[in-house]
């Protein structure tokens, strides 16, 4: 078998890495599907992380013709505050407007993580908990300027600059990264792969 990760995210990639630990010649191939991201009416948060961790494995699978037994790695990333989706911004005056919302209050991040070998696919989604201190339009704007929000679900990153807005975290650091380990490595385990 062969291990595939369907993202083009330098974050996911290392994290994968990681995810690896102990496990001698551990390695993985990659590929870079593309999705249509958009929710379903009515779609709930928590099904739609899934439901885009699935189809980026699954799409990812399709490109892999050339990969012997290849199973394959899709995952997904969002922002949740007040029950509402927040992705990625769509330009500065965006990642602003969520910064703002974000400020002072507690949202969800979660990360869904799925992996599918074309017969069986597995998916675990993990919700953590993120406390945002109070932010000054000066903070927000500064950081804004630093162009760090723009690839990231709500507008920041907490392993970046944007962790000096995270007060508090309830759940797994590497899950609001972009990759939850322990449960990254349970669906691993699960296919044979660690
Ligand atoms: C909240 C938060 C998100 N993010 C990132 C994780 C995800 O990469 C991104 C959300 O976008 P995603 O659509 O989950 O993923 P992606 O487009 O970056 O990569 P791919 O679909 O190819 O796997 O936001 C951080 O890096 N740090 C954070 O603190």
């Amino acid at each position: 078998m062969t291990l595939v990760l369907a993202s083009q995210s330098p974050r996911r990639r290392e994290l994968l890495a990681q995810a690896g630990l102990g496990v001698a010649g551990f390695s993985f191939e990659r590929v870079n599907p593309d999705i249509d991201e958009t929710p379903l009416v009515g779609e709930s948060p928590a099904n739609y992380v899934a439901r885009l961790a699935v189809e980026k494995a699954k799409a990812g699978l399709a490109l892999c013709g050339h990969i012997q037994a290849p199973v394959v790695l899709g995952s997904d990333t969002i922002v949740v505050l007040d029950g509402a989706l927040l992705g990625k911004p769509g330009d500065k005056a965006d990642a602003v407007a969520m910064l703002n919302a974000l400020s002072g209050r507690e949202h969800e991040v979660m990360t869904a993580v799925a992996l599918t070998d074309g017969d069986r696919t597995l998916c675990d989604t993990v919700t953590t908990k993120v406390r945002f201190a109070d932010l000054s339009r000066q903070d927000i704007l500064a950081y804004v300027d630093t162009g760090e929000p723009m690839d990231k679900a709500g507008a920041y990153g907490i392993q970046g600059l944007g962790g000096v807005f995270v007060e508090a975290i309830d759940g797994s650091y590497s899950a609001v990264v972009g990759l939850p380990l322990v449960e990254s490595r349970r669906l691993l385990a699960a296919f044979s792969l660690i």
